[in-house]
């Protein structure tokens, strides 16, 4: 309303002030008076759902000053102006009509920006430690031993380009002794992440490794339908000493839920890979391994991983 399609000089403009009630009256004011302002403002908010509820006193000389009109600007129901006044829209403001016209009225709404869709915090647990020194020297041993069957890892849709990491499917040593300890620690976990307690059907487990420029782009555990019972994802990380690759942090997306699904919002967790830790989240989080370097390209410099998922009895 600042900005009032008007030339200058000022000019005698004839204001009819249409009250509640039907009431009408005629002044004239000058064209750059601040009461004219206040007339228009006073109409143009009324407009506007977010319009405050206080109300303004006008006092106005009619009928040639032989009489004084109160009212409140709660009661002006609109004016007529002679010659016409029309209103810019303000910068902020979508008209919700046409553009104006010389003869039309117009009204603007400023819109409400949408409401950001709700972010629902991911959680994690990560244990440190979790085998004992013994076992991972031994555990570091038997990888060195099998380097040559390791296989190159896939993606369940088959997408090239979206991991790029190797796999060892057969150890059996190591992963009954890892489906043993995550089966012990599960009700814990279960009970600190606020999931509720369910009968297992299943722990999965693989040896992974990331060397360098290896990686897994973003994606959740359970989205298949032959992954659907997977109900919590655990990776257990480690590395030969000193630890000789930089990277491969494991980011854990929050999630908002968009037309029924769950998806990655832009807010995430980071996990880093220390050695000899495991960390547990729910399987339906979007998570991904960043981009992993090993200078030396050494297969036993590379990020190494016993992960897997524990699965829902249905
Ligand atoms: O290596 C990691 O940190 C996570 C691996 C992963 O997301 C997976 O194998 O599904
Ligand atoms: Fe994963």
């Amino acid at each position: 309303m600042d900005n009032l399609s008007q030339s200058s000089p000022a000019k005698d403009i004839k204001v009819t002030l249409l009250l509640m009630g039907g009431h009408h009256y005629t002044i004239s004011v000058k064209s750059d008076s601040p009461l004219l302002v206040n007339l228009l403002r006073t109409v143009a908010a009324q407009t506007q759902s977010q319009s405050t509820g206080s109300s303004k006193l006008f006092q106005l000389p009619v009928n040639d000053d032989r009489q004084a009109l109160w009212f409140s600007s709660h009661h002006l129901v609109g004016v007529v102006t002679e010659p016409p006044i029309f209103a810019q829209p303000q910068p902020q403001s979508v008209p919700t009509l046409e553009q104006p016209t010389t003869s039309q009225f117009v009204q603007y709404a400023t819109p409400k920006p949408p409401a950001p869709d709700p972010i629902i915090s991911s959680d994690f647990i990560q244990l440190e430690q979790f085998l004992t020194p013994a076992e991972t020297n031994r555990l570091i041993k038997y990888v060195l031993k099998n380097e040559r069957n390791f296989v190159p890892t896939s993606t369940s849709t088959g997408e090239a380009d979206y991991r790029k990491s190797m796999v060892l499917h057969s150890f059996p040593e190591f992963s009954q002794l890892m489906i043993k300890r995550i089966k012990e620690v599960t009700p814990e976990i279960l009970t600190r992440l606020e999931i509720p307690q369910f009968n297992i059907s299943d722990v999965e487990c693989q040896l992974t490794l990331h060397n360098d420029g290896n990686y897994y782009k973003v994606h959740n555990d359970s989205g298949s339908a032959d992954t659907l019972t997977r109900e919590l994802t655990y990776v257990y990380y480690f590395n030969r000493q000193p630890k000789a690759f930089s990277g491969g942090e494991l980011v854990i997306y929050d999630s908002k839920v968009v037309n029924n699904y769950y998806v990655a919002a832009e807010t995430y967790k980071v996990v880093e890979p220390h050695h000899n830790s495991v960390v547990f989240f729910p399987s339906r989080y979007m998570h991904e391994v960043l981009p992993v370097s090993v200078p030396s390209r050494a297969f036993m410099d590379s990020r190494f991983t016993i992960n897997g998922w524990v699965r829902r009895a249905t």
